[in-house]
């Protein structure tokens, strides 16, 4: 966890020119603010470096993440695939918990396309005037969250009013995101959060987000609905490639047409 933290603080502290060069490729991104930076009327005081880490393929995707530091390579693939095996057994966990098979989520491309995306948050002369992100639930199936050890920054919301997520050492947050309040139909429901800037220190967090691929279905699991079940439906069915598109186009405002 020292390691890759180190890593991608490395990474963050280069100059701009040198980071974009190491992202461009099309696969990896780095970005001011949000992915819609042109677009957005508001702005966030952060930089993020994204890409995907497929399980499936990661010598086919690891070629086109960042190269420096020279140990980037290394230290994230190996990062990727132990927060892989940690993800895929708290699902297997809060498949568990809901009655569906355990597998699920090994199924149609559910979690095939996980991705990681880091953050860099600068001190800011004026915390009052912006946030390093604005309030919102993940647009994933669960997040596996790194944080700074020794920033804080995460609020997560509760009864309207927002508290400190204060960073363990050595420990994850893990984040329910919209794709799972979906699949569970609403057993499971995303928290939402922020992220709050400060004076005198930079933050870094790392977040792991697992997510399906563009073809796969979100719809709330078949299996909660044997055995006689009542229950109704709550959210419509969608491809991952459609939930995507207008996520990006509109940010958390979606959620209300989630539901059927
Ligand atoms: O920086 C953080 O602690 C939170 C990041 C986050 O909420 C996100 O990437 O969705
Ligand atoms: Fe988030």
């Amino acid at each position: 966890m020292d390691d890759v933290m180190k890593v991608f603080k490395e990474f963050h502290s280069m100059p701009s020119k040198e980071k974009l060069n190491e992202c461009s490729n099309g696969s990896c991104k780095l970005y001011t603010s949000g992915e819609n930076h042109k677009r957005d009327a508001v702005h966030y005081w952060k930089d993020t470096l994204t890409h995907p880490c497929p399980p499936s393929s990661p010598q086919e995707y690891i070629k086109y993440w960042p190269n420096k530091p020279s140990n980037y390579r290394k230290v994230v693939g190996k990062y990727a695939e132990e927060v892989r095996k940690l993800g895929m057994k708290i699902l297997e966990i809060l498949c568990e918990g809901l009655g569906i098979r355990r597998e699920y989520f090994l199924c149609g491309g559910l979690s095939e396309n996980p991705s990681l995306v880091v953050h860099h948050y600068p001190p800011c002369p004026d915390p009052t005037l912006t946030l390093g992100l604005a309030k919102h639930r993940d647009p994933s199936i669960i997040t596996i969250l790194l944080q700074d050890k020794n920033v804080r920054g995460l609020q997560v919301l509760k009864d309207h009013e927002w508290f400190g997520v204060d960073p363990i050492p050595y420990a994850f947050v893990v984040n329910i995101g919209l794709l799972l309040q979906i699949i569970s139909n609403g057993r499971l429901i995303g928290a939402e959060h922020r992220v709050v800037t400060n004076l005198r220190n930079a933050r870094t967090s790392v977040a792991y987000f697992i997510n399906p691929s563009n073809e796969s279905i979100i719809e709330p699991a078949k299996d909660l609905f044997i055995n006689g079940s009542t229950q109704k439906t709550m959210y419509k069915s969608m491809s991952y490639q459609e939930f995507r598109t207008n996520f990006f186009h509109k940010g958390p405002k979606i959620e209300s047409e989630l539901h059927n």
